[in-house]
């Protein structure tokens, strides 16, 4: 069972669930029924108001629920004292974020950062976890009682393993600093993928790399950060193209701090591609929520393409036109903008000429502005490919030449044989 909390301050508020519920399926959950309560304040013992409480039992008996899952962040205490008032198991949006990481991390670096965000979210927990043991002994109000002993032993044991996953990470992004550097002599122009959870990081690195790396429906399908070579015929080069982590609003403080490693990488490039869910209803909040994060990791200022992506999911209608733009990202900075579907293979052409043109600027750096795009009109990109027939003579193709030759650049078509 999902529940928002709505305290009426806007920002990390969602009316829908919609987020969450993705969250929870990424899980492995069913969400059965979502609630949404408006509060003035925090209730210091519940989040929620009692009555709140009461209703929240109700459906859990109702749908036969087996965890109720909080948007909003809780309090160790309350979210003990919602499982004790409620009678099934009380997660909250971190928590959850938490256990998708765990059983998705693959590499052993991944699984390192995992590990210790796990650890730091325990060790504030800790508490819930021993206080049936301090009832049991009668251990209230004495001090030094063998329930506290006990948090305190265990306080000191995750202390030790905190200790020692720092430094083996430690250890681990020595070596992987190292291996950048052997990389950096080469002078491979670098390009990562960045974007919110969801967006088709993967499905575009596929696409374009032609290599197969896990996409799927669900937040965080990605984890590792997977870079291939790819070589762009315009700038005659291989540039690297690297897929990464995607980016949510609200990321537990432990994982962003965690996951700084992975999202450095990104740092390091010499081009972003922001790729963002056009289809989705919250888009510009994602691509503000993504700025903010490449502005905290010093990544703000590289150089950028704005990939919107999932155009087939678009009503032809409220399409664009063309398949490229520029798009004011920030006041006063204007980056290009290319529409593409990733899954049908829409404007990669037009996108792999960008990424040509910037990887050739960062030769050449040239006065302020933002870099020239080529574009196609879209009712020709969105055609799909194999409507062409391979043998089509040259005057078929004439047929379909855009009336107005100079407003089109005409190179997303496959050629004829
Ligand atoms: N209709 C449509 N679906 C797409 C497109 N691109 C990606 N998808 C779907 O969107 C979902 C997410 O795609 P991914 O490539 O896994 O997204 P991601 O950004 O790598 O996500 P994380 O790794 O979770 O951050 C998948 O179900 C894709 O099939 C597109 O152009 N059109
Ligand atoms: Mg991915």
């Amino acid at each position: 069972m999902l529940v928002g909390v709505d305290l009426g301050t806007g920002s990390s508020f969602d009316p829908t669930l919609d987020e969450l519920a993705l969250l929870a399926e990424s899980a492995g959950d069913e969400p059965v029924a979502r609630l949404i309560s408006r509060r003035k304040a925090i209730d210091a013992a519940l989040y929620v108001g009692s009555g709140k409480a009461d209703e929240i039992k109700e459906l859990v008996v109702l749908h036969q629920a087996h965890c109720v899952i909080f948007d909003q962040a809780l309090g160790p205490a309350q979210q003990r004292n919602l499982e004790r008032h409620i009678g099934v198991e009380v997660l909250d949006r971190t928590g959850l974020i938490l256990e998708i990481f765990a059983a998705r991390a693959r590499s052993h670096e991944g699984k390192l950062q995992v590990e210790l965000a796990r650890l730091q979210y325990l060790a504030t927990r800790l508490v819930r976890r021993w206080s049936h043991l301090e009832r049991q002994r009668g251990g209230f109000g004495l001090r030094g009682g063998p329930g506290e002993t006990q948090i305190e032993l265990d306080r000191r044991m995750i202390d030790a393993r905190i200790k020692s996953v720092k430094e083996r990470l430690a250890k681990v992004k020595r070596q992987r600093n190292t291996q950048r550097r052997s990389r950096e002599r080469h002078g491979t122009f670098r390009v990562s993928l960045v974007g919110y959870t969801n967006a088709g990081k993967s499905t575009l690195f596929n696409a374009l790399v032609k290599a197969r790396t896990y996409a799927a429906d669900q937040l965080f399908a990605t984890l590792d950060t997977t870079t291939r070579q790819m070589y762009l015929e315009a700038a005659q080069r291989s540039v690297s193209l690297s897929d990464t982590v995607g980016f949510i609003r609200d990321l537990p403080h432990g994982l962003v701090e965690a996951f700084q490693a992975t999202l450095q990488e990104a740092a390091e490039a010499d081009l972003l591609l922001h790729v963002v869910d056009g289809a989705s209803p919250t888009w510009l909040e994602q691509v503000q929520e993504v700025q903010r994060v490449l502005r905290e990791i010093g990544a703000d200022d590289l150089p950028q393409l704005l990939v919107f992506n999932k155009l087939d999911l678009i009503d032809e209608e409220a399409r664009p036109r063309h398949t490229a733009d520029h798009y004011e990202l920030e006041p006063g900075r204007v980056v290009p903008r290319l529409f593409i579907s990733a899954a049908a293979g829409v404007g990669l052409a037009d996108l792999r000429a960008a990424i040509a043109q910037a990887s050739i600027d960062a030769d050449n750096p040239r006065d302020a502005g933002p870099a020239d795009v080529r574009f196609t009109r879209i009712d020709e990109a969105m055609e799909p490919p194999d409507e062409v027939p391979l043998e089509a003579a040259p005057e078929d193709l004439a047929e379909r030449e855009p009336e107005d030759a100079n407003d089109v650049e005409h190179r997303s078509r496959p050629r004829a044989a």
